[in-house]
């Protein structure tokens, strides 16, 4: 069981190529940190393994099958700026809603307080919008989550506080997890193993 990208090339419109032949992969159940400078395309290869964008060569599998095209994607990506992934007109129960229903453990364990949910995403911090986008992600279909810079924005006691706790959830799901992080001891603390993206091109 694995989250696999084979032969990838990429490259955005008249730009030049990202990805040319690029392979990785990762286990069910591990962590694994993509490392690299600013602009080397880090975001890209993440929202490439969700399915957010679409490879020019080669594919995405997840478990052995092809990322869906319409259904639920079983790779969730979790963003760097939440307040760009949430409709902003609506409550946050209503954002929740769409997902999944949330159990109410789930939100507690992420430090979500019952009174955020009347609040539209205007009404609230970064990092407490932050949480809802990882409670909404934890959906029971959910096999692998892409976090992309998703705690940069929370101080560090509420950093590790975030992290233990997801953590936690993601190990007792069996989930497969992708860390994108310019903060090389978050990775250490909490990666099996490192990809610089250098080296998938
Ligand atoms: N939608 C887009 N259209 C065209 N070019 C893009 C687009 N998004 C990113 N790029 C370019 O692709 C390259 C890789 O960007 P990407 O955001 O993947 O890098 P990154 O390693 O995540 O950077 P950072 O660490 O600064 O977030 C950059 O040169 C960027 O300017």
């Amino acid at each position: 069981m694995a989250l696999v990208i084979d032969g990838l090339g990429f490259a955005y419109p008249g730009g030049p190529p990202l990805f040319h032949d690029a392979s990785f992969r990762v286990e069910a159940g591990s962590v694994v940190g993509i490392t690299g400078p600013s602009g080397t395309g880090k975001s890209t290869l993440g929202a490439l393994l969700a399915g957010d964008i679409r490879p020019r060569l080669g594919g995405v599998t997840v478990d052995g099958a092809p990322l869906p095209r319409r259904a639920f994607r079983p790779v969730q990506l979790i963003h760097q700026h939440p307040e760009r992934a949430v409709n902003r007109t609506w409550r946050m129960s209503a954002v929740l809603r769409e997902s999944h229903a949330v159990p109410p453990e789930t939100l507690d364990r992420l430090g979500i307080k019952p009174e955020w949910a009347d609040r539209r995403p205007g009404e609230l911090s970064g990092g407490e919008l932050q949480r809802f986008c990882i409670a909404r992600a934890l959906h029971p279909a959910t096999r692998y989550l892409v976090a992309d810079e998703m705690t940069a924005m929370f101080d560090a006691i509420t950093q590790a506080a975030i992290w233990h706790r997801l953590l936690e959830i993601v190990r007792e799901r069996g989930l497969g997890m992708v860390v994108i992080s310019h903060e090389s001891a978050l990775l250490d603390r909490i990666c099996d193993e490192q990809v610089a993206v250098e080296t998938l091109r």
